[in-house]
């Protein structure tokens, strides 16, 4: 027991070393960081790095070690890029030229939401704007992006993520592809119904139509009926009216209760989701960059350069500024084969400093930075 409060005292009088060297090299960075400012150079400089990682691991006198102090550095530096960033990012005012502003909305302001009129984007629409408001609808998700960009319409309802089959990866693509915000979100709860024709019977039906998520959600009932052809439509409404204008009393739609009412059909079979618990949600999105004083929750998303360790160090940059993620995602890149954009999401609001930290922080270390959004999260159930 002597040996070891010895070694500790030991241990202790290195630390006491280490800690005072690293403070000394942060006070140094500091001095770079006000340099680098005066001089417009960006704050990670990778050769510089590389040679530094380099010439440590040189100095050491075994394989572990060599590793370790690798490891070490690349740690010691990162925190180094941390501090300078949050000095830099201190003096800017601007967060990529997003604005304070609130959402008005009046009888005349038009929401776009894809399918037709019974759609659930319809109800999550209804749900988050009310009635006053000039709802239309289009055919495709990349339809209302294109509404919303143009201006035809102020605002747009898309459904991004589903609580039993995950993400919707289109509207992740378009986000990324369209100059488009999400100023908002909601959630509702999805309840799949088997529509078909007045007249026609389970026992009858051939063909099954719905969205591919529709499908999915009802994996476990479509598996009682796996003689049914399966097809995927553009959304669940369309299914339904499609089942309408065949006037084949062999089809069904997996839609909602609201779609049969809107189309003249007749529930055949009700609570087919396989979890009853089934959610989606849906995002709000605007031309417009804007984000209210109260939002609190930010998404971004980003390229990473295909080398090891690089996402690690990107989510440094939350971990690093206290920040809280709720959620990550990634997308193929096109033409890129095996690389990937991020997208993630996480609580705070861009005027708050330890959000634009870690923001200057990621946009410089990535590539294809940008913010989507700033705005009210609904409670994940
Ligand atoms: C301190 C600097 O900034 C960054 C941090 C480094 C470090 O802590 O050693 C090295 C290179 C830069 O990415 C620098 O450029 O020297």
């Amino acid at each position: 027991m002597e040996d070891l409060v010895k070694l500790r005292d030991e241990i202790d009088a290195i630390d006491d070393q280490i800690v005072s060297l690293f403070e000394q090299r942060m006070a140094v960075a500091e001095n770079v960081a006000a340099f680098k400012r005066s001089v417009g150079k960006p704050v990670l400089d990778k050769e510089r790095e590389k040679i530094k990682i380099q010439k440590v691991t040189e100095k050491t006198s075994n394989a572990f070690n060599r590793q370790a102090v690798e490891s070490l550095f690349g740690q010691i530096m990162a925190v180094s890029r941390m501090l300078q960033y949050q000095r830099l990012a201190s003096e800017r005012t601007d967060v990529e030229g997003f604005q304070v502003g609130d959402m008005v909305t009046t009888p005349e302001t038009k929401v776009v939401y894809t399918g037709v009129p019974g759609a659930y984007a319809e109800a999550a629409m209804d749900s988050y704007f009310g009635s006053e408001i000039r709802g239309f609808n289009v055919e495709t998700f990349g339809d209302a992006m294109e509404a919303v960009h143009s201006g035809r319409a102020q605002y747009g309802v898309l459904p991004i993520e589903n609580s039993s089959t995950g993400s919707v990866n289109e509207v992740y693509d378009l986000l990324s592809a369209y100059d488009n915000h999400i100023v908002g979100e909601t959630m509702i709860k999805i309840e799949h119904a088997l529509l078909g024709l007045p007249g026609s019977r389970i026992e009858d039906i051939r063909t099954v139509y719905s969205h591919p998520q529709g499908l999915m959600q009802c994996s476990r009932f479509l598996d009682a009926h796996r003689e049914w052809q399966q097809v995927s439509l553009q959304n669940t409404a369309a299914s339904a009216k499609r089942v309408l204008d065949d006037q084949d009393m062999g089809q069904a739609a997996i839609a909602s209760r609201q779609a049969a009412k809107n189309f003249g059909l007749v529930v055949l079979k009700e609570k087919l989701n396989d979890l009853d618990n089934n959610f989606t949600r849906f995002v709000v999105i605007s031309h417009e960059k804007v984000f209210r004083k109260s939002a609190d929750k930010i998404s971004v998303c980003f390229e990473v350069p295909h080398e090891s360790g690089t996402l690690y160090n990107i989510l440094g940059h939350f971990i690093f500024n206290g920040l809280s993620m709720t959620r990550i995602e990634s997308r193929p890149i096109q033409g890129k084969p095996w690389q990937y954009r991020f997208f993630v999401d996480f609580n705070g609001n861009l005027r708050e400093q330890a959000v634009r930290n870690a923001l200057h922080g990621i946009q410089s270390e990535t590539e294809g930075f940008r913010i989507l959004g700033n705005y009210i999260g609904v409670g994940q159930q």
